[in-house]
């Protein structure tokens, strides 16, 4: 039988999903891609990143912890903002383990309260990650523990560094010991749910977040309209959209005689060579759609907010 179709576990198996919830920009995606060893999440320094819920799988021997990334909870602003807050929400039913990341660089603050009681509704076990340790002393760390202590009843305090790595299987020994006995349920070299498509437009989108941080936050959506490999080149060739909310923007992106989105071009193809194992062809186009973030039907259509 190919690994791939082999779902059977041994006794005293663990299995099950744990969710990571947090303020924007606590480091949700950068520590799922350090307990997976890999980019699979993108991460930018512009809050709410994340905005498609997806699956990576860690698979052990004796475990495979499923990791729903949501995006950060927080207090919606326009219809982006409350469909994000709804999905993140959502994500705490029906998950085995909520992992609670709060920032060790800022001061536990009302927005942690207001999340960690959030969680309180949550029939799943705690666990309190300190997440950027290594922008913080020890004695800070000791403080902020305390300090998280007091929020909720956690199983566990852990406290890690996506960056580094440290402290990052600690983690996952915590998760683990909240999982609940159970069968593989995902093929043991299947790392994540997500589709290609959405992979895709995820890697574009975060170029562009990188590039034009102050100029254009959040105003895009990333659509692959096209995707066709061949074989014979081992080449894909994608074409994707890129979407705006004003003409300004459109400039910005596409750049004096396009060198802007040409660099954008030159970073998410060399990322996504490294995705698809494949050489790739990248067509960018830039569209203005007025006002597409606040019309929460549109989101939908956009794939945000898709499957929750
Ligand atoms: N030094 C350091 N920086 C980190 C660490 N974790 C995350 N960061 C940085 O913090 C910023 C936000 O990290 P993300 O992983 O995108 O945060 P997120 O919680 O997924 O953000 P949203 O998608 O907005 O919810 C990025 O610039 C990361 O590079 C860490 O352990 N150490």
């Amino acid at each position: 039988m190919p690994q791939s179709l082999d779902f059977s576990s041994p006794e005293g198996f663990r299995s099950g999903f744990v969710t990571l919830v947090g303020r924007p920009n606590a480091g949700k995606s950068t520590l799922v891609n350090a307990v997976m060893g890999k980019k699979v999440a993108i991460t930018s320094n512009t809050v709410q990143t994340t905005r498609h819920r997806f699956r990576a799988v860690l698979s052990r021997p004796d475990f495979q912890m499923i990791m729903v990334d949501t995006p950060g909870l927080h207090k919606p602003h326009d219809a982006l903002g409350e469909e994000l807050n709804t999905s993140a929400l959502k994500a705490l039913e029906d998950v085995d383990v909520v992992a609670m990341l709060i920032d060790a660089t800022k001061p536990v603050g009302t927005g942690d309260a207001w999340v960690a009681a959030q969680l309180a509704r949550a029939r799943a076990r705690k666990v309190l990650v300190l997440s950027k340790l290594d922008l913080v002393d020890a004695q800070t760390v000791e403080k902020m523990r305390a300090a998280a202590a007091e929020l909720a009843p956690w199983d566990h305090v852990t406290a890690c560094s996506g960056a580094t790595g440290e402290g990052v299987e600690d983690f996952v020994g915590a998760v683990v010991s909240c999982l609940p006995e159970g069968p593989r349920w995902f093929p043991e070299d299947m790392d994540t749910d997500q589709p290609l498509e959405v992979m895709v437009a995820e890697f574009v989108r975060e170029k562009i977040l990188r590039s034009f941080r102050d100029e254009v936050p959040h105003a895009i959506g990333v659509r692959v309209e096209e995707m066709n490999y061949s074989r014979k080149k081992n080449l894909d060739s994608i074409r994707a959209i890129i979407y705006v909310e004003h003409d300004s923007q459109k400039g910005i992106i596409i750049g004096k005689r396009g060198a802007a989105i040409k660099q954008v071009g030159i970073e998410a193809r060399a990322d996504l060579e490294q995705l698809l194992g494949t050489r790739v062809y990248l067509d960018l186009n830039v569209k203005v759609k007025k006002n597409w973030r606040k019309d929460a039907s549109q989101i939908r259509r956009f794939g945000y907010g898709e499957g929750l």
